[in-house]
């Protein structure tokens, strides 16, 4: 990929997530930061910012113990720059001529989306591909993280080109499955057995309001129920509830108790996040594994998140090569269940038709 001068192309690949705190006193700040945003709290700045003030304040306490059980930061930040390494890789392969690099803006912690567009307008790149480490379109995260992007990179260079979302993705799909299959066979596949694919809940009132999330994450589950073959129980449930309203349901730790007073296995499978972070190592390898053994399950076991899984890669790169090619990057296939941004869906198959 070289212009008509003969110059290298530059590709700078975007990839978003949410941000966790890297130590014990990014705690507070860190929930401040998510408790301010109005794609989370959707009140005017005046109300908003005590409230958030208040929220950080009182949650800081239980987050920091959950935190501090995994060293007392998040993995999220190492964990994503091994997938930004890993699609360097494959990116290498598709555009040889090309330079491309992958950078890092996380929503409420740092490399924050400021400080990233700064990085970006300095690599001066010719394509930029916004891409969500989020598969399911929510207005609460990629939509969130995209805004914020937008302001903090208003006049910079390079065509941009967003990835809203690839909630059927084949490769995506292909890689929980064999994962699934890895961590089933690993354990002895016990039986019976229920498989719950267990992604972040949101608030039932985003969801009313036209957010696709959860129609995305069932279509996930389906596809990947689909591949894994006959045989299995399954279902799609929601975790991490946060606050008094009333959230998606039914909830991962319900039906884990359920199950479990059935005599059923669990096969537990993070759905809606792409790498090992609080949700996965403190909820589900903790919590839920104690409502679990303490409910009577036989068998609890949990399939780990994406993280580097080749096929997930492949995919991730796959979606940036058809964001670059497509001829008008700015049209939508699927504004309507993307909140009306004007955002490009080149790898749903479907999904957002
Ligand atoms: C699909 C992914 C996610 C959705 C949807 C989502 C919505 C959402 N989250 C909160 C509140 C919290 N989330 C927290 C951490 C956190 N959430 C996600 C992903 C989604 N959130 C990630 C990747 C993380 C980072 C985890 C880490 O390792 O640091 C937290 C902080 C942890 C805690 O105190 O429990 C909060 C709070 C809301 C309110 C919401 C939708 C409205
Ligand atoms: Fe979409
Ligand atoms: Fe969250």
């Amino acid at each position: 990929m070289t212009d008509l001068a003969g110059k290298r192309r530059k590709v700078a690949v975007v990839l978003f997530n949410l941000g966790g705190p890297d130590g014990p006193d990014a705690v507070r700040p860190f929930l401040f930061n998510l408790f301010r945003d109005p794609a989370i709290i959707g009140l005017p700045a005046v109300a908003r910012y005590p409230i958030a003030a208040l929220i950080a304040g009182t949650r800081a306490k239980l987050a920091k113990e959950n935190y501090a059980l995994m060293g007392g930061g998040s993995p999220l930040l190492p964990e994503t720059e091994k997938q930004a390494r890993a699609l360097e890789a494959d990116l290498a392969v598709r555009f040889p001529d090309a330079e491309t690099r992958c950078f890092i803006a996380m929503r409420y912690w740092k490399p924050l989306t400021e400080e990233t567009a700064k990085a970006v307008k300095a690599f001066a790149p010719d394509e930029v591909v916004l891409l969500p480490l989020y598969p399911q379109y929510s207005t609460t995260t990629t939509g969130s993280s995209l805004k914020a992007w937008n302001r903090a990179y208003r006049g910079g260079p390079g065509r941009v080109s967003t990835v809203c979302c690839y909630p059927v993705d084949e490769a995506l799909v292909q890689a929980h499955a064999d994962l699934i299959e890895a961590a089933y066979d690993k354990a002895g596949r016990p039986g019976p057995a229920r498989l719950l694919f267990s992604a972040h809940g949101l608030p039932e009132k985003v969801i009313l309001a036209g957010d696709p999330y959860q129609r995305q994450v069932e279509a996930t589950a389906a596809a990947v129920a689909a591949r894994l073959g006959e045989g299995w129980d399954w279902r799609v449930t929601y975790q991490s509830r946060v606050g008094p309203m009333k959230w998606i349901g039914p909830s991962t730790e319900d039906e884990i108790r359920a199950a479990s007073q059935q005599g059923l296995a669990l096969v537990v499978t993070p759905i809606a996040f792409v790498s090992e972070h609080i949700e996965t190592l403190v909820e589900l390898d903790h919590e839920y594994r104690e409502v679990a053994i303490k409910a009577g399950c036989p068998a609890y076991v949990r399939v780990p998140a994406l993280g580097v899984a080749p096929d997930f890669i492949r995919g991730l790169g796959r979606a940036v090569q058809a964001a670059i090619g497509a001829e008008d990057r700015l049209v939508t296939t699927c504004a309507w269940r993307c909140g009306g941004d004007r955002i490009q869906c080149p790898n749903t198959q479907g999904a957002c038709a």
